[in-house]
This record gives C-alpha cells, sequence and structure tokens, in this order.
C-alpha cells in the first residue's frame, strides 16, 4: 500500500530527529532555562560610600530609582576594546566588585541541571567527572522605552569558559525577549510576562544572542560566566527547575509525536545512547538513569515529559545476534534490565527478551562486554557478547497519546499508558517484553 503523505512526513521527521541526535546534537541542547520562586536582595555601593539595598520583587519605587542611578552604562566588547554605544547597547551596569547578593546559582540548583544539559562529560568512560562552576560577572538593567542589546557573542573570559548564565531578577517588564542562535536554530526566552519569579537561560559561549527592546519597566538581570572544573561531585537526577519546553530538542519530538501519521498504530523508538555510561559496572547501574548526560538525558526527560514510557536497556549488538529477522520481522535481543558482565557457563546467564520491529535512529556507538562464556566444541573457547545501552520510547496509537496533562507524567501516568498499549495492541510492554504486535490481517 502506498504510503501517505502524512506518513511520509513523519518519517521525515523522525529521519531529521536521529539526525540531530547523531550530529551530537547541540542543535537540540544549545540553551535551556527555567523558573524560581523566591525573592532576590541586592545591596550595592553608592558614591557616597554608602551602601543600599533592594529586595525583588516587593520593592519600594525609590530603591529602584536608586540603584538606576547608581548603575554606570554598560559597554561591551569591540576589537578587544570596551566600547559605548547606545545605538548597539543600551543598558546599565554594577561591575560585580560593586555589589553583592544572596542568590547563588549553584546554592539553587541551578548550575547542576545546566551541567547535566549543557556540559556532558567527555573524559571518556567514567561519570561525573567534570563539574561547572559560576563566575558573577555584572548586574545589569535594560530600561524601557528602548533597552536592548544588539546580536553578539559574549568574549570569552577565560580558556574553559564553556557557556552564559542570565538570571533575570523577578521585576515588571515589557519586551525584551533573549534570542538565542545556534546553527541555524533560535530559542527565546520572554521573560516579561512573569514578574514575581526568577527566569533564567544559560547557553554555549558560541552561541550569538541579542536581547529584544524593552519598552517598558526594568529588566534586571545578573550574568554569569559558566567554567568547566575537573573535579567531580556527586550526580542528581534533573531537577523540576528545568523547564523541558526550553529544550530545542522538545519542539522536535511533541511536533513528531503530534503528526497522526508518525506510528499511528503505536510502535518502539530506539535511541542508542552517545555519550558512554560504563553500562555493565555494578556502580554505574545504580547511578543510570539519572546519570544520564547532555542529548541522552534531554531525549529520556523530553519524551517522559510528552507522557511516554522510557526505557534504559543494553541491546545485544554482536553480529551474529543483533537485529535478526524472524517472519521478515527485525529481531533485537534487548536485556530484561541493566546488567553488570556476566561470567558464565550457562547459556542464559545474560536474561533478554527479544524485541520485535524497534525503529532504529541512531547506531550504536559504545559496547561494553555484556556476557563471557565458555563455549565447548572440539576445543573449549570464550565467546563473548557486546551491548549497547539504548533508550526504548514506547510510542502509543495516535488515539491514546496526548490525553490529558501531557506535562505530569507520573508514575500513574506511565502505568496508564502500558496499559494502554496493552490493550491497542500493537506496541506493549508485557513483562517486560518489548513487542510491537503484527501488522492488521
Ligand atoms: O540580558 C540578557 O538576556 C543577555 C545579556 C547579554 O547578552 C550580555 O550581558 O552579554
Ligand atoms: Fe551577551
Amino acid at each position: 500500500m502506498a504510503k501517505s503523505l502524512t506518513q511520509q512526513a513523519s518519517n521525515e521527521a523522525l529521519n531529521l530527529l536521529g539526525d540531530i541526535i547523531e550530529a551530537e546534537s547541540t542543535s537540540a541542547t544549545f540553551a535551556c532555562g527555567g523558573t524560581l520562586y523566591r525573592s532576590v536582595s541586592v545591596r550595592w555601593d553608592t558614591e557616597d560610600s554608602a551602601t543600599s539595598k533592594i529586595t525583588l520583587p516587593e520593592h519600594d519605587a525609590g530603591a529602584l530609582d536608586k540603584l538606576i542611578t547608581d548603575c554606570a552604562p554598560a559597554s561591551f566588547g569591540l576589537d578587544g576594546k570596551d566600547v559605548l554605544d547606545e545605538s548597539y547597547r543600551k543598558a546599565s551596569k554594577l561591575d560585580n566588585t560593586q555589589f553583592s547578593t544572596d542568590f547563588c546559582p549553584h546554592a539553587s540548583g541551578i548550575i547542576d541541571t545546566i551541567a547535566q544539559i549543557l556540559v556532558p562529560s567527555v573524559t571518556g568512560s567514567s561519570l561525573g567527572i567534570r563539574s561547572v562552576r559560576a563566575m558573577l560577572y555584572k548586574l545589569n538593567i535594560y530600561s524601557g522605552p528602548s533597552g536592548k542589546f544588539k546580536a553578539h557573542v559574549d568574549t570569552p573570559r577565560a580558556e574553559h569558559q564553556v557557556a552564559s548564565l542570565v538570571v533575570c531578577l523577578p521585576c515588571h517588564h515589557q519586551g525584551g525577549a533573549l534570542l538565542v542562535r545556534h546553527k541555524g536554530n533560535e530559542t527565546c526566552f520572554d521573560w516579561s510576562e512573569v514578574a514575581d519569579k526568577i527566569q533564567w537561560a544559560a547557553f554555549y559561549s558560541d552561541c550569538e544572542h541579542e536581547v529584544m527592546k524593552v519598552t517598558s519597566g526594568n529588566r534586571i538581570t545578573l550574568t554569569y560566566n559558566l567554567f568547566v572544573t575537573q573535579h567531580s561531585e556527586n550526580l542528581r537526577s534533573l531537577s523540576s527547575m528545568l523547564d523541558l519546553t526550553t529544550l530545542p530538542l522538545y519542539g522536535h519530538v511533541k511536533e513528531l509525536l503530534e503528526n497522526p501519521g508518525f506510528m499511528s498504530e503505536g510502535g518502539i523508538i530506539g535511541i542508542y545512547c552517545t555519550h558512554v555510561y560504563a553500562h555493565t559496572n555494578e556502580d554505574a547501574i545504580c547511578l543510570l538513569p539519572k546519570a544520564l548526560k547532555g542529548i541522552d538525558m534531554a531525549i529520556h526527560q523530553v519524551f517522559q515529559s510528552l507522557g511516554m514510557v522510557v526505557h534504559l536497556r543494553p541491546v545485544i549488538t554482536t553480529p551474529s545476534e543483533k537485529d535478526y529477522d524472524v517472519n521478515d520481522e527485525k529481531v533485537n535481543l534487548v536485556g530484561t534490565d541493566l546488567h553488570p558482565l556476566q561470567a558464565s557457563n550457562e547459556y542464559d546467564g545474560w536474561e533478554y527478551n527479544q524485541a520485535y520491529g524497534i525503529t532504529w535512529i541512531t547506531e550504536p556507538k559504545h559496547e561494553e562486554p555484556a556476557s563471557a562464556r565458555l563455549a565447548y566444541g572440539n576445543a573449549a573457547s570464550l565467546s563473548v557478547l557486546y551491548s549497547s545501552a539504548a533508550l526504548l520510547v514506547i510510542v502509543p496509537p495516535v488515539r491514546d497519546r496526548f490525553q490529558g496533562d501531557t506535562a505530569a507524567a507520573g508514575p500513574e501516568r506511565s502505568a496508564k499508558k502500558q496499559k494502554l498499549d496493552v490493550e491497542a495492541g500493537r506496541a506493549y510492554i508485557e513483562e517486560e517484553v518489548y513487542c510491537i504486535a503484527d501488522e492488521e490481517q
């Protein structure tokens, strides 16, 4: 039967998603942001060697006027010089030596969140080697009716600078959206709607960005330079502070799932992990999936937030066992869970299920020995099975997607989804067997 147009379009969208992930995915995770509910105090030096204070969001108008008066015009870097030019940047500033604040991005957990998304470890197979440190840089005020900062790339302040963080303090303003661009993609952070919360955005240092015109009020920000450090820190799961909808990947996935032609009868998307996790090591297994990094974490969270059930599983990649056909259907051997390396002379030492019809959108990247066993023939020989860690996304039939509030994908919802999947009879999990039922007769 000829494929319908919507089916074709959705296949293209799925391929695009695969390409984005394969391309190490900075186009999916170059920026992220979120919201925090708490007040912030700032104390600053005034001309007469005294100190003033403002607490936001509640403040008296006098304190805000004083802060605005005590700030100096903000310059920007051009050809290695600091330049003042209001047609390019209209804002005022306090240097970090002139003020202090009780807001700390580390203590608030923002930095851990950013580190997991923007700076996945690049140092091989161990987990959590690197961490990110924030250095307070400036306080800036962009005031209506014409505050702005035209498109620019931040000047790196040190060799290990990887990203910039902008924290918008709770204060009324209109306009002033922050646009961040990377390799043809653009993300917008518009903080003008909310005046009683802290809102933040972080993005890679090489992203072009601009602050659109502030038409009224005062857009007050703290800016931080983010550096990579080598010391390790305990891993924690992605905090609820991260607004997943700010990840560029979110839009791609949502569009795909909303397309009625995409896996209309349900299915399973297979995505091999991009980063290395030593996924057959017992310590690593305890930390997963909350220690997933970068694009892997983003995929896991984004699909889950859209109501999908996502499993992290080892998949056998040894050529003789990989991807074989049964009645024209591709079959994969999928671990029943992440397993430690099994040295066993029993054939079934490594527990797995057969999975039918997974739609793989990326290739395996890193293999670990999964099971080593002695095979007896004329002479005993050691046979090793290898596995790669993969994310398996269970996609329900289109009629069962997006029921109710998709953002609230708690355990209850997951359980409901799995049941629906069974009922739909197309893509389901039963006793941890992944299976897509045969096409309709
Ligand atoms: O305030 C913002 O959103 C960004 C400011 C900025 O680009 C900068 O300070 O370099
Ligand atoms: Fe900037």
